[in-house]
């Protein structure tokens, strides 16, 4: 068996009669970064609550056990196998970095002499020694959020719930913080992250889930995801009219749009599929002017599956 740091069995979760998790199972082997990908009000924030035990399951909920803590009996074990970085940082702007962190060492009971050592390496490894004086509301946003993972890494967690950890980052901050989730799972953390960035998804997890109307609409690495959606396609944009018709038809399955004169081929983008081509159009003497390939991206993938809204199943029955 699988050694899952986080495994959860028909999440529920209801406010009055709206439902927003409708039985979600998760299954986060240790040390890998499971992406929970979902649009706006999908129910990203809630999952990690529960799953942090800020909140409770709602009623039919099956086990869930985090660090192989079962959260139903044993939430201390829980709180104390994991850490959590909120969408709401945690840092006190009114205190400098090194005091937030002090406190935090603090809450953890850690000895004065430890909780100094852990808070100046922590400061250190995130880039925030110089300004560990400064009142952290002196910080940028991406400093910010820094110290906010730093504090969370205070007491150890084998386990850590992102949730939007990139959310109005600029792009360079938002590389800095997924060095900064990379080198955590490396030392064996599990990351469970929220997003709604697909990039951040493809970047970084080894496993997506796509979370859409209160179920995990696909599941899989990114390439399994890009792998569930049509697509792909080889095309080709000409400005000789003759030679757009000469290439619709010399090859085949090709849809053309004869007022852009450009034609689209389905293709998987493979060198073999690509060679295919070009054999055809140098046999029949065609040259293209632009020759562009698509493979399908995690957008695709994102949109095939929450867009249909108005058609109840569709998107789970497309993919399972
Ligand atoms: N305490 C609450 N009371 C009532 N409704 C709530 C409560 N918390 C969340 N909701 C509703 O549950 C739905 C899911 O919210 P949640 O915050 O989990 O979504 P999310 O996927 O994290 O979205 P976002 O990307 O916007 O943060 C939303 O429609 C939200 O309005």
């Amino acid at each position: 068996m699988t050694d899952l740091a986080i495994a959860a069995y028909g999440l529920r979760k209801s406010y009055g009669d709206k439902t927003v998790l409708d039985g979600v199972d998760l299954a986060v082997p240790a040390g890998t970064i499971y992406a929970l990908l979902g649009p706006n009000g999908a129910g990203k924030t809630t999952a990690v609550k529960i799953l942090s035990t800020l909140i409770t399951a709602g009623p039919g909920t099956g086990d869930i056990r985090v660090g192989g803590h079962d959260l139903a009996t044993d939430p201390q074990a829980v709180r104390a196998a994991i850490g959590v970085t909120g969408q709401f940082s945690a840092v006190d702007g009114l205190i400098t970095g090194e005091e937030n962190m002090l406190l935090m060492a603090d809450l953890h009971h850690l000895s004065r002499s430890e909780g100094r050592r852990t808070t100046a390496e922590l400061l250190e490894r995130f880039d925030l020694a110089e300004a560990a004086k400064k009142p952290a509301s002196t910080y940028s946003g991406g400093m910010k959020r820094r110290l906010d993972i730093a504090m969370t890494l205070v007491g150890g967690p084998r386990i850590i719930f992102l949730d939007e950890p990139t959310t109005g980052l600029d792009p360079r901050s938002r590389h800095t913080m997924w060095g900064i989730i990379r080198e955590l799972v490396s030392d064996g953390v599990t990351v469970l992250l929220t997003t709604q960035y697909l990039e951040e998804a493809d970047e970084l997890a080894d496993r997506i889930g796509v979370l859409n109307n209160g179920t995990i609409a696909a599941e899989g690495s990114a390439d399994e995801l890009k792998r569930l959606v049509p697509g792909g396609h080889v095309r080709l944009r000409f400005t000789d009219p003759a030679a757009y018709r000469s290439a619709v038809s010399a090859l085949r399955d090709v849809t053309g749009d004869d007022e852009a004169l450009s034609l689209q081929i389905p293709s998987d983008g493979s060198q073999r599929a690509l060679r295919s081509v070009l054999d055809r159009l140098d046999s029949a003497g065609i040259e293209a002017d632009e020759l562009t390939v698509h493979t399908p991206d995690l957008d695709d993938v994102f949109f095939a599956l929450t867009s249909s809204a108005d058609i109840p199943d569709q998107p789970k029955e497309a993919v399972r």
